[in-house]
């Protein structure tokens, strides 16, 4: 029986294509409201993914893939998050942040690499569980349903390969404002919000020699699998269950609210004949109990994979869907932005704001971010 607070299943409004001769961009119908968007906000109009099955398209843009209602075959150019996951991935002690996600393999950039699962609770049962977590220090809610305007979307650049958390190096202080803030920020919880569609992220610099020894080491590291095989099955068990559960997976998008702009979900702006009614209820991912091993990946100011809003047939629900967003060596730690595509600049605000004031951040959702990339503000906006 369902606890309450969780949300119930529902079928959704689902849609198919009728494409006669196989999926062209410009005409498929699951790619009818990306084909209708502004032209300011497209580069072209073809598919969320190129014929190698990488995403393209940038990620404040939902993507609506073929699927069972579609004539098309299952090796359409639109269809891919739901082959599944393609990278072998390993979780791993951080020295930092607890258990994280790495991949054992090069990816490609552009690559699917897992989708974000848990169960889907009301945004005032996860304020109830919240409160248990913090005892904890650990929190693996994620807050759907939050918006964000197009024009506050913000790219970090994430040009350069993130060092694996685990690499050894002294910490650099990324700046005296961030130093001082973190002196008084206590270590908290925070929760990952899904204004997804974008996102930034730490600190900690080592020179090229530092870079090098430690290179070695994570190698051997990732070759050494042994201790890690008792957690890798314990992973393979939960996804398992997780798959035949109808609850968990995916999350809600009739919760959105129509008068606030979807930092993802441009479809529902379109003139989709969809006949949803939306309601100002919001909801959150709970995956400590029900996820997979993305419930492992840490946050980053410089993250690695972004997260897409992806369609498979019920425009009632998306599916969090984290891709690389840049070309990520073996050994890597894959992190993502809980803070979404504005939260780095929104951190900063606030850091200043903070300064200001006589309010620490205990009084704010900024949490103190240990991930040690460059690029790292020293919080995360939850
Ligand atoms: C979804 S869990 C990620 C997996 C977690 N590290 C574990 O051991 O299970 C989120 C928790 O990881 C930790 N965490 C993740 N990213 C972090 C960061 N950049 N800085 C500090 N703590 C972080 C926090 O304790 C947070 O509540």
């Amino acid at each position: 029986m369902l606890d309450e607070g969780v949300r119930k299943p529902d079928t959704g409004f689902v849609a198919g294509c009728d494409c006669p001769d196989g999926c062209k961009p410009e005409s498929c119908l699951c790619n009818v409201d990306y084909r209708d968007l502004p032209s300011e906000w497209l580069v072209d109009r073809g598919f969320a993914y190129d014929d190698n099955g990488r995403v393209i398209r940038p990620n404040n843009i939902g993507i609506t893939e073929c699927n069972m209602h579609c004539t098309c075959l299952e090796d359409c150019q639109n269809r891919v998050i739901q082959r599944g996951r393609t990278v072998e991935l390993q979780i791993f002690m951080t020295k930092e942040c607890g258990w994280g996600l790495r991949t054992l393999e090069p990816i490609p950039k552009g690559t699917y690499i897992d989708s974000y699962l848990g169960l889907v609770i009301t945004r005032t049962e996860a304020e109830r569980r919240e409160a248990g977590y913090r005892q904890s220090g650990l929190s693996y809610l994620f807050d759907l349903d939050f918006f964000e305007k197009h024009n506050e979307n913000v790219n970090c650049g994430m040009e350069k390969p993130l060092e694996a958390l685990e690499i050894g190096g002294d910490p650099e202080t990324p700046d005296e404002e961030s130093a001082a803030a973190q002196q008084t920020a206590p270590l908290q919880k925070k929760r990952r919000r899904a204004n997804y569609f974008g996102g930034p992220r730490k600190r900690r610099t080592k020179g090229p020699s530092t870079a090098k020894a430690n290179k070695g080491k994570q190698i051997k590291e990732v070759e050494d699998l042994s201790e890690y095989e008792e957690i890798r099955d314990f992973k393979v068990k939960q996804e398992e269950v997780l798959f035949g559960t109808e609850e968990v997976g995916e999350s809600s998008r009739s919760a959105r609210s129509r008068s606030e702009v979807s930092a993802g979900y441009h479809h529902e702006r379109s003139t989709s004949t969809t006949p949803v009614e939306y309601t100002p209820q919001s909801y959150s991912l709970d995956s400590k109990d029900m996820g997979n091993v993305t419930r492992f990946s840490n946050h980053s100011c410089d993250p690695n994979l972004d997260i897409y809003s992806v369609v498979i047939g019920s425009q009632e629900i998306f599916t969090l869907a984290l891709f690389a967003n840049r070309y990520i060596e073996a050994g890597s730690e894959l992190t993502f932005s809980y803070s979404g595509n504005t939260g780095l600049e929104r951190a900063k605000k606030m850091k200043r704001q903070l300064k200001k004031s006589t309010k620490s951040s205990e009084d704010t959702e900024l949490f103190r971010c240990k991930c040690g990339t460059r690029k790292c503000v020293g919080y995360y906006w939850n």
